[in-house]
C-alpha cells in the first residue's frame, strides 16, 4: 500500500460543551490532493490543526508520515499555510521569504532560487520588493503559500489558500498544485469554494464536526444521484438533518 502521508482514526475533539469533531478519520497517500470541504465552522481548521500536532484531541489518532505530531523532523517536510497570514508586515515580501526559508534550512544560490520560483508560482515577483504593508489581502495570502511552498515539501497543507484570489490566479495556482501532485506530493486543501472541490482526488465533505461523505468526486456524485458537489453537500446535508430529527 501507498506509504500514508496523512493518517486521521477517529478523531473527536470538543471546546467545553461544542463538540466540534466527531469520531472523523482520513488517509491521505502520496501523490493526491485531498479536499476538505465544508461551511463556516463545520471543523475544518480544527482538524488541520489536529494534524499538525497544534490541537490536542480528545480521542483517535493522528499521524504524519507514521509519527504522532508535533515532530520537528516531520514539520521540515510539511508546508503548512495557516487561515490567518502570519507574515512580518514591515519587511518586504522577499525578506519574509528569506526569513522564513533560513529558519527552514535553506542557504545561498538555493534559497535564491527557491524565492524565485515561490514568488512566479504565486504572481508576486514584480512585487517581491514592497512591503507587507502595501500588499492587499490576496497579495498576502500569494505570500503565505509561497512560503509554503519554499522547501519543497512532501506534504503541502493549505488552510483555505485561495480565499481573497482572483479566478484567473486561482487557476494558476490549482494548475501548480496538480503538477505539485503529479511530482508525488501529498496537498491537503480546505476550501468552501465548491468548484474547487471538483479539482480535488478525493474528498471530505465535513459539516457539524461529522464527515458527511468521503470519496473521489466522480463517486461522491454518482452514488447521490447529482451532477455536482454542491448538490451532494446539500443532499447529504438533509440526509443528516433528517437523521438527527429521526433519533
Ligand atoms: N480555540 C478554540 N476555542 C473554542 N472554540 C473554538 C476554538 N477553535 C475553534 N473553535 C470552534 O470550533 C468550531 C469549528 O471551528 P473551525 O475553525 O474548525 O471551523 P472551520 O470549518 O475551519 O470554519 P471556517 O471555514 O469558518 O474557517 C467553531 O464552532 C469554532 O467556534
Amino acid at each position: 500500500m501507498a506509504t500514508l502521508m496523512i493518517d486521521v482514526r477517529d478523531v473527536a475533539k470538543r471546546f467545553g460543551t461544542n463538540v466540534v469533531l466527531k469520531r472523523v478519520s482520513l488517509q491521505l497517500p502520496a501523490g493526491k490532493i485531498l479536499g476538505l470541504i465544508g461551511p463556516s465552522g463545520a471543523g475544518k481548521t480544527t482538524l488541520v490543526k489536529a494534524v499538525l500536532g497544534m490541537e490536542s484531541v480528545d480521542a483517535g489518532t493522528t499521524q504524519v508520515l507514521g509519527t504522532t505530531m508535533p515532530n520537528r523532523a516531520i514539520m521540515q517536510r510539511i508546508g503548512y499555510m495557516a487561515q490567518s497570514d502570519a507574515l512580518y508586515t514591515r519587511l518586504t515580501a522577499r525578506e519574509n521569504l528569506r526569513f522564513f526559508g533560513e529558519l527552514l534550512g535553506l542557504r545561498g544560490q538555493h534559497l535564491t532560487a527557491a524565492i524565485a520560483h515561490a514568488a512566479q508560482v504565486v504572481n508576486l515577483t514584480a512585487d517581491l520588493d514592497r512591503r507587507i504593508t502595501a500588499y492587499s489581502g490576496g497579495m498576502k495570502r500569494r505570500l503565505s503559500l509561497a512560503i509554503a511552498l519554499l522547501h519543497d515539501p512532501d506534504l503541502l497543507i493549505l488552510d483555505e489558500p485561495t480565499v481573497g484570489i482572483d479566478p484567473e490566479l486561482r487557476q494558476q495556482i490549482w494548475a501548480e498544485l496538480d503538477q505539485l501532485r503529479d511530482q508525488g506530493k501529498a496537498i491537503l486543501v480546505t476550501t468552501h469554494v465548491m468548484g474547487e472541490a471538483e479539482r480535488c482526488d478525493d474528498l471530505m465533505l465535513i459539516r457539524g464536526g461529522v464527515a458527511l461523505a468521503q470519496g473521489t468526486p466522480a463517486t461522491l456524485k454518482h452514488d447521490h444521484g447529482v451532477s455536482t458537489i454542491e448538490q451532494v453537500f446539500l443532499k447529504a446535508g438533509r440526509m443528516q438533518d433528517a437523521d438527527h430529527r429521526d433519533r
